[in-house]
């Protein structure tokens, strides 16, 4: 059977510690905060800025940033359609298993199809997955441009680069917007304030 399947002759193996064990010990809830914007638009920024400022609360994060994941799971995707969602999929189902270890996955990739980003979400439990955006407009994100890479795009270098000859989705409904604050960005350490008033409300940040 191909591995696209869904798998026979595997039981469930449950374990002795439980996710609900692990998050007493952490003083948590295990859920993935999944960063979703154009190349540019901060997303690594604002997810560094989250993960110091839950350490400095005293919990426990791990980022999946979609540049990095890509250097060795995901090394053998390109960035066409499918791969994009392959990508996608595999950071989701690692988040996940993050998750339930108790910890606060913070996953940052562009992840522009909706239909993707939907898929993730229903892998988590009713509120475990929060979906927040990046809500920069593509000049400010071009303007940036701290890898060359719109320039590249623009004269024809690099073929399919989201936003220039590639679709971005912006989500419908998803927990947080992060936007622009009449010209200028808000500061990476207040949008991360933003995410964390958010765990804080939905008791995330206690077990
Ligand atoms: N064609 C194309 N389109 C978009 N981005 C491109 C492309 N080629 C390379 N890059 C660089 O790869 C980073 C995006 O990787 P992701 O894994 O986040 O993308 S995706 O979620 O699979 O769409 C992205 O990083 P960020 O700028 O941090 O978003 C780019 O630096
Ligand atoms: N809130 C912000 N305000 C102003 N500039 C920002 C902000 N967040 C990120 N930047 C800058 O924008 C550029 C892209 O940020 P980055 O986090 O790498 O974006 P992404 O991960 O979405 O590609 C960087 O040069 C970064 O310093």
């Amino acid at each position: 059977m191909s591995t696209m399947e869904n798998p026979t002759n595997i039981v469930w193996h449950k374990s002795p510690v439980e996710k609900l064990d692990r998050q007493h010990l952490l003083q948590q809830k295990g859920c993935a905060i999944w960063i979703t914007g154009l190349s540019g638009s901060g997303k690594s920024t604002v997810a560094c800025a989250l993960s110091q400022g839950l350490h400095m609360r005293g919990k426990l994060t791990y980022i999946l940033d979609g540049d990095n994941v890509r250097h060795g799971l995901n090394r053998d995707l390109s960035f066409k359609a499918e791969d994009r969602a392959e990508n996608i999929r595999r950071i989701a189902e690692v988040a996940k298993l993050f998750a339930d270890a108790g910890i606060i996955c913070i996953a940052s990739l562009i992840s522009p199809y909706r239909k993707d980003r939907d898929v993730c979400r229903a892998l988590f439990p009713e509120g475990d997955f929060i979906e927040v955006f990046m809500d920069v407009p593509l000049h400010v994100c071009e303007n940036r441009d701290p890898k060359g890479l719109y320039k590249l795009a623009r004269a024809g270098k690099i073929k399919g680069f989201t936003g220039v000859d590639d679709p971005y989705e912006p989500p419908l409904n998803c927990e947080i917007v992060l936007q622009q604050k009449g010209r200028d960005c808000a500061p990476p350490g207040e949008m991360a304030e933003t995410v964390i008033s958010y765990l804080e409300e939905k008791g995330y940040l206690q077990a």
